[in-house]
């Protein structure tokens, strides 16, 4: 099923999402409706607000026990596979994305399924891995890097397929300043629409869209310069239960 032309990348209609318990079922997100054409996107919230249950809507990780979830205009329930190639998911834990034994080999990887010939994949690996700044560890075993160093490992990799939509949760959480810089850059510098959760308020305020999200359920959405200081003052005083305008 093709995407409809001229839809928002990415919508969610009444989604609500539910998770069994030993003494019931817990709510993850309430009701959120929200449709996001913009080519940058922030979501900040609390601890377990449901920042990443959001996130994997999208790429349908997550799936809602009412709503709609829709990518270019496919309905990530009816069509998931269709859905996720429009979308690269960079996750929190690196470890649970990479597979190979090696950064470029991972990279490689990726590459297989795009028109990148064979003999020319690892060329295009180092690239990619040059772009984020681990070139020299391309070849050390994954588990010999650290933390910061897999996590943009796992981004060159999911670069690596061009989608046209990057997803990523907490992306600069292991990174070092002199990283955190780079990947903000380097996100600024990208073609994707980009989707971010994060708890650094300074690279929320790179999107031109800011969502936060509260105990599952959507309270203010706007302008960083809007939002982030009513975020701020939220997490020391208390959060409201409605949306903002
Ligand atoms: N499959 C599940 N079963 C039960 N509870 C879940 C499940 N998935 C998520 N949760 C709970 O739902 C809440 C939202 O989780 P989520 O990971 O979306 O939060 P988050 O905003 O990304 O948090 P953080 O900032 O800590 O990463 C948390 O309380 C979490 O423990």
């Amino acid at each position: 099923m093709a995407g409809s032309p001229g839809a928002a990348a990415l919508v969610c209609s009444d989604v609500t999402v539910t998770a069994p318990t030993a003494s019931g079922e817990l709510t993850l997100l309430r009701g959120l409706d929200v449709a996001l054409p913009e080519r940058r996107v922030a979501v900040v919230g609390l601890n377990g607000s449901g920042k990443s249950t959001f996130l994997r809507l999208f790429n349908g990780l997550a799936r809602p026990a009412s709503g709609t979830v829709t990518v270019h205009g496919i309905d990530v329930a009816r069509d998931v596979r269709a859905a996720r190639r429009h979308v690269g998911f960079v996750f929190t834990d690196p470890l649970s994305q990479l597979v190979m034994p090696t950064p470029v080999e991972d990279v490689e990887l990726s590459l297989r399924g795009t028109g990148v010939p064979r003999a020319r994949r690892r060329a295009a690996a180092l690239a990619l891995l040059e772009r984020v700044g681990i070139a020299h560890r391309a070849e050390h075993s994954i588990y010999d890097l650290s933390g910061g160093e897999r996590q943009l490992a796992a981004f060159a990799a999911v670069l690596a397929v061009e989608p046209e939509v990057l997803v990523l949760d907490e992306p600069t959480t292991l990174l070092d300043l002199r990283n955190r810089g780079r990947l903000i850059d380097l996100l600024g510098g990208l073609p994707h629409q980009l989707l971010i959760s994060t708890h650094d308020l300074g690279l929320a305020a790179t999107a031109p869209r800011v969502l936060v999200l509260h105990e599952g359920r959507l309270v203010a959405d706007g302008r960083p310069e809007q939002v982030l200081p009513a975020y701020e003052r939220w997490c020391a005083d208390g959060f409201p239960q409605e949306v903002l305008p």
